[in-house]
């Protein structure tokens, strides 16, 4: 379901008046596509507003051009259950942590019984019922350079830059949660960096980080440019002995709004 008003999704958020609510994008029940409960049937709350600016953004309307719906947390749980199969959320954006709504959504989806998933770049903890971090730290080659800004000439770079490794955060997320760390993987030369960072985290961490919860997912919003790319990937996942995510939604049903 698209959502169309006002609220202001560009800032974090904060509790307030009676009724609280979240900036939402979209909400869809679909199969997860990507990690370790990929084929799960999951509903998918999608909060708009992001810290971030990925070049590659599959979910640009969260991020570079945010929608301004708003909906109530009764609104969102009513929807999420009028799905009757579903025993899976998936709380994404945009980065759905920015907003201090989404811990008391996911408490209340928590008393109801459901399994939740977030969705998150990282670079923010929070205190949540959450039973599965899918943490996506970003890369170098995430960054919007001026030649890959999708928008503008470069000017969120440096704010991205800055942004986008948050060792403590990404330490509290994984000592506190059950997590994977699922890096989108645009060539060959994202490894140093990937191996650089979990050396990091593993350092920071007195939780055990396998291999086996570390996940390359190929970059690609449409199923021709992850015939380019996935093979790739897999061979990489297969060098370094990770773990290999599909995009399964996208080979499902390529890039077609509410997957
Ligand atoms: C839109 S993000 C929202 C959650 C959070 N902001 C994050 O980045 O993890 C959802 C997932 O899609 C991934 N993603 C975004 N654009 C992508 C692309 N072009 N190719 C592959 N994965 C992408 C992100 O890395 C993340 O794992
Ligand atoms: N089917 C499906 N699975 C997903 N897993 C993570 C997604 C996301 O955008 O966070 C996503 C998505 O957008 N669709
Ligand atoms: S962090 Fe996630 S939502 Fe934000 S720009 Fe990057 S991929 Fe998009
Ligand atoms: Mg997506």
């Amino acid at each position: 379901m698209p959502v169309n008003s006002t609220a202001d999704p560009d800032a974090s958020t904060e509790t307030g008046g009676d009724a609280a609510t979240l900036p939402i994008n979209e909400l869809f029940y679909s199969l997860q596509g990507e990690g370790t409960l990929a084929g799960m049937p999951s509903v998918f709350v999608r909060t708009s507003g992001c810290n971030l600016r990925c070049w590659f953004c599959d979910s640009y309307h969260t991020s570079w051009e945010p929608t301004h719906g708003a909906m109530t947390l009764d609104e969102i749980v009513a929807d999420v259950e009028s799905h009757e199969q579903a025993e899976h959320v998936v709380l994404t954006g945009g980065e759905p942590l920015v907003h201090e709504q989404s811990v008391e959504l996911l408490e209340r989806l928590d008393e109801l019984g459901y399994h939740t998933t977030v969705e998150t770049n990282g670079t923010i903890y929070r205190d949540a019922p959450i039973d599965l971090a899918s943490i996506s730290p970003k890369l170098a080659s995430s960054t919007p350079t001026t030649e890959r800004d999708p928008k503008g000439d470069g000017e969120w770079a440096e704010r991205h830059e800055d942004r986008r490794i948050d060792i403590d955060a990404l330490a509290r997320l994984v000592d506190t949660y059950d997590s994977q760390l699922k890096f989108v993987v645009t060539g060959e030369a994202d490894l140093p960096e990937i191996e650089g960072l979990l050396a990091r985290v593993r350092d920071a961490t007195s939780t055990t980080v396998a291999d086996s919860d570390v996940l390359l997912m190929p970059e690609g919003v449409t199923r021709e440019q992850l015939d380019d790319s996935r093979n790739a990937v897999a061979d990489l996942a297969t060098e370094y002995g990770y773990r290999y995510t599909p995009r399964l939604h996208v080979d499902l049903w390529n890039d077609a709004p509410g997957t």
